[in-house]
């Protein structure tokens, strides 16, 4: 068991899911902190380089390890990110990933003037369920948790339910 008061939480799942919106309002709520971890591969240049293909930043994986080592250790981080294979297992206390259906995600991505071919392959990941296999082999199954992520009342309901749990690990370990 962790000796952390307060909890990681990894709130992962394919790009247009809901990951900034649902970790924004969780960290609000409980006063965590929220790690978007784009936005600090931006800001503290955690990458190698500029992806043209891709259109992004190309993550340097040991770097931003080693970035979020001092936060993670003390707990209370809720870090987004559409992958979760390269965390160290024992930063997260729950993994949660988020699932969108395969059409609201297209629109979704499109409206965000996302390309064709960036939209279907996006598409296609949550179809494959590809994140929710990465998080099931990547961490123990008792703390991988999938949500739905569809509707407005979907995600208030997951804040709310992320909210609880996050009072009740603080509770268990006071
Ligand atoms: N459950 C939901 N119901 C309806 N709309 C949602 C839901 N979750 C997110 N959205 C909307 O979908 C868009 C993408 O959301 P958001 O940026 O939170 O996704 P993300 O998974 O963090 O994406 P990325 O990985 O690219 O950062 C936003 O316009 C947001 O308002």
């Amino acid at each position: 068991m962790t000796d952390r008061a307060n909890p990681n939480i990894l709130i992962t799942g394919t790009p247009g899911t809901g990951k900034t919106s649902t970790a924004a309002q969780v960290a609000a709520l409980s006063g965590l902190k929220h790690i978007c971890v784009g936005d600090w591969v931006k800001e503290h240049s955690l990458h190698s380089g500029w992806d043209e293909e891709h259109q992004c930043y190309l993550l340097d994986e040991d770097k931003v390890c080693d970035a979020l080592e001092d936060l993670a250790s003390e707990g209370g981080c809720i870090v987004d990110h559409h992958g979760c294979d390269f965390f160290p297992e024992r930063w997260f206390d729950l993994v949660v990933v988020l699932q969108t259906d395969n059409t609201l995600l297209y629109d979704r991505l499109a409206a965000r003037g996302y390309g064709p071919s960036k939209v279907q392959e996006n598409v296609q990941c949550e179809i494959m369920m590809v994140v929710l296999e990465e998080a099931r082999d990547s961490y123990r199954e008792e703390v991988v948790q999938a949500l739905r992520s569809d509707t407005a009342e979907q995600l208030e309901a997951n804040v709310s339910q992320l909210v609880a749990w996050i009072k009740q690990f603080q509770a268990q370990h006071a």
